[in-house]
């Protein structure tokens, strides 16, 4: 029957990485989109530039918007200290089948490392309910990378639910491909915003792309 391409990145992380080894399951679901079939994992490339920020923010609290197959969630979670909170939005539950095998594989929950709450559903509909649900007051840290015409909504949506703070960071993907030019052109003209972009290329392609860093000022 028919095996969809989650289910091909899985398998691939099943037969190459081991298990509990955060790296070794990032380079199996690279080796696959590089070698076999291209998919749109934030790849190595923007992935090392994710790894600085999560690095140099080391944030206590993250929200990932778009988790899809759980690559950058192993990346993130891998890099986060063991009290750090992480959650991680995911709207297709067929990803979001798949992002929790691939980061049980990766080991992150039974590690001391922090085990990434994924929530399905839709961002607008999970962004209000943050704060009861986790009892967590801002984010320091949130990687958007889903919905692309979400960003802008959701990035007002955190910003009135009172989410984000004087040097919380909002690292972007694919502000240039697919693209995000609403989003873009409002941080851009904001006095809130502080915007920096990180030159790089659309996965797995040598197609120009860009990660959109924004750090808040108020
Ligand atoms: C269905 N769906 C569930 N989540 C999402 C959100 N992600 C994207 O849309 C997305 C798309 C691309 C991309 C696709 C085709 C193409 F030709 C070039 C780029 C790359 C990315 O890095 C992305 O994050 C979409
Ligand atoms: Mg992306």
């Amino acid at each position: 029957s028919f095996v969809s391409l989650r289910q091909r990145i899985l398998s691939a992380v099943q037969k190459n990485a081991t298990r509990g080894d955060p790296r070794s399951v990032i380079r199996a679901i690279d080796q696959f989109c590089s070698q076999k079939e291209w998919a749109m994992n934030v790849g190595n490339e923007k992935g090392c530039i994710l790894d600085s920020v999560v690095s140099e923010v080391n944030p206590a609290t993250v929200l990932e918007l778009g988790t899809y197959c759980g690559y950058s969630t192993v990346r993130i979670a891998s890099l986060l200290p063991p009290y750090a909170k992480f959650i991680t939005l995911e709207f297709n539950p067929d990803f979001a089948a798949v992002a929790r095998q691939v980061i049980a594989w990766a080991g992150l929950e039974d590690k001391v490392k922090i085990k990434p709450c994924l929530v399905e559903g839709a961002s607008s509909d999970w962004i209000p309910k943050i704060k009861e649900q986790f009892g967590i007051k801002t984010f320091d840290l949130v990687f958007l990378d889903h919905w692309k015409e979400h960003y802008l909504s959701d990035t007002k949506l955190m910003e009135e639910c009172g989410l984000l703070r004087k040097g919380s960071v909002l690292l972007a993907d694919n502000v240039i491909c697919p693209g995000a030019p609403d989003y873009v052109e409002y941080v851009r003209s904001s006095p809130r915003y502080k915007s920096h972009y990180f030159r790089s290329h659309l996965e797995y392609t040598k197609a120009e792309e860009n990660l959109w860093y924004l750090g808040i000022i108020e």
